[in-house]
């Protein structure tokens, strides 16, 4: 037997009014052929509940279910949190368009003349920002929780962002600059994570993929907006030319700030905070029913026993904790959170989340990013085109390529994506490795393998546009149970933060020592990302953020898998499930 008084209060039990529902037994829309066909083989039941469906297993127990159909068509049965999800990822937006914008700025006639830095000076300037970026994450994990989703996201726009990008755009000497930028990084950082961290928690299951490579979307279209804007400015009499690109970057900043207030909070936040009539609110809204609806809508109601289920669980686990935290500070409490993220139970996530952030940057993308017109200079091409041509064309390149994987991501799922487009990466970096080795001496006299290299360049781009790019935001978000989310996702974007500052860093003091290396480099982490998303990955897709604990059962041990059971008994989940599965 459960312990009790362990900490949870028990919960009133579900009480379904079958009257309002739509519920038919007869499969008026099955969301996919592969389900309603495999269903005929293994005797499974799909329910049709007011637009969505239920699939139990013949043991009775096992279910999934669904507000609509997998992927793009689904989109429509959940245009409420695609809106919101499009809405918060205006926080990517931010974090591409300053890298997009920087780039431009870095070499501007005025910005040069007025402070004439020095290739490191530059390189600092760049680096702060990421900096603070990788500290925001960290504290953004800390404190999140606290407070509602779009509180902590208001915070991070407002305080922080908006007084960076003011710091910047106004700046009166080079020490403005720079304090502009590393308070402007706190704010990135914190809405690099708290965009996903929100768009994962109001997702349903099997649109949650596409909804959450918005993100990718927001942060690869501000960088299309921040190179051209500056592209364009970058002319103009002056310091407006780099205080224009500087200080757009407020416009999205206000505009996500104002709109976080019309968002709804975060069903799962709610849940976990001990809010539950709010919590069945905020997901009736989400999910497109009527308060009135959403009392006897059996979905809803599996969805939220889901988030009580976990937070019970959680806070059973930490009552038998509590005794030993009695006599602990805050900060060591803190502290024992963060050291959880790496307990047995809990590192498989945790590598997860570090590793994809991890590949993602030493797939080499940055590198192109911020040094590519460096590496098309060396094989013989010149002035605007090299840039236009590399930075314009990489953001326009991975703005293209996201749209694939916003279509594919909870079809075909994640693993496919990241094994697919790391064998493409690797065979790109190669193919450049190989032409520069060959070529080097004399590009001019081998034009096609200049134009060859190019292409590489533009086939990784959108293999990585496709893979890496988006499912580096969509990963971390989905793996981490309900308590530690915001802290594994804190811990992950710092991984990319750190990898990102490294990739900056070291990139230039490689290529200078060889080019072909350095792609060889790549290469290599490419190769190691596919075998890393062979064997170590998951398959998440069109799973719910709850039941994914389930795929890391092997970590979580038996003793919690029980005590899951009990309290899923407890509150109702598994007489619903019987219920409707014995339902005619
Ligand atoms: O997903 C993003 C995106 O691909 C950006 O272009 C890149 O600069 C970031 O570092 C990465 O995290």
């Amino acid at each position: 037997m459960r312990p009790h008084g362990g900490g949870y209060q028990p919960l009133t039990p579900i009480t379904r009014n079958t009257a309002d529902t739509s519920l038919s037994e007869e499969v008026v829309h099955v969301p996919e052929r592969e389900t309603s066909f495999l269903n005929a083989f293994n005797g499974a039941r799909t329910l049709n509940i007011n637009g969505g469906t239920l699939t139990i297993q013949p043991d009775g127990r096992s279910y999934s279910y669904a507000y609509g159909p997998k992927g793009l068509a689904g989109l429509r049965y959940n245009r409420y949190a695609l809106m919101c999800a499009f809405f918060a990822s205006i926080g990517g937006l931010e974090f591409g368009y300053d890298q997009g914008v920087i780039a431009n700025v870095l070499v501007m006639k005025d910005f040069i003349h007025r402070w004439p830095i020095s290739p490191l000076q530059k390189g600092m300037m760049t680096a702060v920002l990421e900096l603070g970026a990788l500290l925001g994450t960290i504290a953004t994990g800390v404190y999140t929780d606290r407070f509602s989703r779009q509180n902590s996201i208001v915070a991070a726009c407002e305080v922080v962002f908006c007084v960076g990008s003011a710091f910047q755009a106004f700046a009166q000497n080079l020490g403005h600059l720079f304090i502009g930028r590393a308070v402007g990084g706190l704010g990135v950082g914190a809405l690099s994570m708290l965009a996903p961290l929100y768009m994962a928690e109001i997702s349903p299951p099997e649109v949650r993929g596409s909804l959450m490579a918005l993100e990718q979307f927001s942060i690869v279209l501000g960088v299309v907006f921040g190179f051209w804007i500056g592209f364009m400015t970058r002319d103009l009499e002056g310091s407006s030319s780099w205080r224009i690109p500087l200080g757009l970057q407020l416009i999205p900043g206000i505009v996500l700030a104002v709109g976080c207030y019309f968002l709804p909070p975060s069903p799962r936040l709610l849940v976990l905070q001990g809010k539950h009539e709010d919590a069945l609110v905020s997901l009736a809204k989400l999910r497109l029913r009527t308060p009135e609806e959403a009392a006897g809508d059996p979905l809803l109601q599996i969805e939220l026993t889901e988030m009580r289920v976990e937070t019970a669980l959680i806070k059973q686990a930490l009552t038998l904790e509590a005794h030993t935290q009695s006599h602990m500070s805050q900060l060591a409490v803190e502290w024992q959170a963060w050291r959880k993220l790496w307990s047995h139970k809990l590192r498989d996530r945790t590598w997860i989340g570090v590793l994809i952030m991890f590949f993602q940057q030493w797939s080499g993308i940055n590198a192109l990013l911020y040094y590519g017109p460096t590496l098309v200079h060396s094989i013989g091409m010149r002035g605007d085109t090299v840039t236009l041509l590399v930075s314009g064309g990489i953001g326009i390149t991975q703005l293209l390529a996201v749209l694939p994987a916003i279509v594919w991501i909870d079809k075909v799922g994640r693993r496919p994506l990241l094994r697919g487009g790391s064998v493409a990466m690797s065979l790109s970096h190669l193919s450049i490795a190989i032409l520069v080795i060959l070529f080097q001496s004399d590009w001019p006299a081998h034009p096609f393998a200049a134009w060859l290299a190019v292409a590489g360049i533009y086939s990784f781009t959108f293999a990585y546009g496709v893979s890496f790019g988006p499912i580096g935001w969509v990963l971390p978000s989905e793996v981490f149970p309900l308590s530690l989310r915001s802290k594994g996702v804190a811990l992950s974007t710092a991984s990319n933060w750190v990898n990102n500052f490294f990739i900056g860093l070291l990139t230039p003091v490689v290529m200078d020592f060889s080019a072909w290396m350095t792609f060889l480099i790549f290469a290599t982490a490419c190769v190691c990302a596919y075998i890393w998303s062979t064997y170590y990955v998951p398959e998440t897709a069109n799973v719910s953020l709850e039941e994914i604990d389930k795929l890391f059962r092997s970590s979580a041990g038996q003793e919690e898998a029980t005590l899951k059971t009990e309290i899923e008994e407890e509150l109702g989940l598994k007489d619903l499930i019987r219920e409707l599965a014995d339902e005619r």
